[in-house]
């Protein structure tokens, strides 16, 4: 029997709050002034082994199915964190939580056999959310190579009415066409089934129309791809535990390290951040 899931959160008053479920760190809820930023399936399965749909999965060290012993998009959003740092109030009011992962002989037995050191720091603001990410390679010989994305799921109430900025002049890989385009438009909408994987991208986006009619900013430090995705009304059905009718209330924009894998030498850190504010 898998281990049953629990959740941490942090409250900064206000009814600002940000729930994490130690099941894969998975921010499963991001609540500013009492309104939800993340969407979150009606459908999905809380057992503890399977993916949480929605949030913000946290995928690592694989993005997609390359690798078949690994799990699709890594084992981390399907592992068990640690609570590293108890949610704690900063001087100014702002709430700081960490998580960690690391190899243990199941990781290293079943699916990556490296020693790795992965730290996950929350940092609830006002009208944002920060996400600080280290991984750390402590052997003294052996280099390691992954992916590593943030699988933001965000709450809008109609996905047509959304416009991204900051993919102009990108090249990006279609999986749903299959080759890779250059993006022409200033700002991106989505009207149908996208799955896009946008290489070199701004490290601000902006997006429109997101709940209550607001702007979500996304800024990025390191994380050199942008990920689009909507299943929309023919795919959604692919999509384990995505309910059909779903699609046109949420939007994926990802922040990653994809295209290219981080190679990781000895001794050495790698980190990457990402901000989340709510215009
Ligand atoms: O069902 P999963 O493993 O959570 O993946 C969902 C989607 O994740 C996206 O990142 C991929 O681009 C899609 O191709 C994939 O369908």
């Amino acid at each position: 029997m898998a281990a049953p899931t629990s959740v941490v959160v942090l409250d900064r008053g206000n009814n600002t709050t940000c729930t994490v479920n130690l099941h894969g760190a998975t921010v499963v809820s991001w609540r500013v002034n009492n309104q939800e930023q993340i969407f979150v399936s009606k459908q999905s399965i809380f057992d503890g082994r399977r993916p949480i749909r929605g949030g913000i999965p946290f995928v690592f060290p694989q993005y997609g199915s390359e690798n078949p012993q690994i799990p699709n998009h890594g084992f981390a959003r399907v592992s068990r964190w640690k609570v590293e740092k108890p949610p704690e109030a900063l001087i100014g009011g702002d709430v700081e939580a960490v998580f960690s992962l690391r190899d243990d002989e199941f990781i290293r037995n079943n699916y990556w056999n490296y020693t790795f050191r992965l730290t996950y720091r929350l940092i609830l603001r006002e009208k944002e959310l920060h996400f600080i990410i280290a991984v750390f390679n402590p052997s003294k010989e052996v280099t390691f190579k992954f992916n590593l994305l943030l699988h933001t799921y965000f709450k809008v109430p109609d996905v047509r009415r959304c416009q991204i900025t900051g993919l102009h002049g990108c090249t990006f890989i279609d999986k749903t066409r299959v080759g890779v385009f250059q993006e022409g438009r200033e700002s991106v909408t989505i009207n149908e089934w996208t799955d896009r994987i946008y290489q070199n991208t701004s490290q601000e986006h902006v997006i429109t129309n997101v709940v209550s009619g607001r702007k979500m900013r996304v800024q990025k430090y390191n994380f050199p791809d942008t990920v689009i995705w909507n299943p929309w009304s023919d795919h959604a059905k692919d999509v384990s535990d995505f309910g059909p009718t779903e699609y046109p209330n949420m939007i994926c924009v990802k922040s990653g390290h994809v295209s290219n894998p981080v190679v990781l030498l000895p001794g050495t850190a790698f980190e990457a951040s990402q901000i989340l504010q709510v215009m």
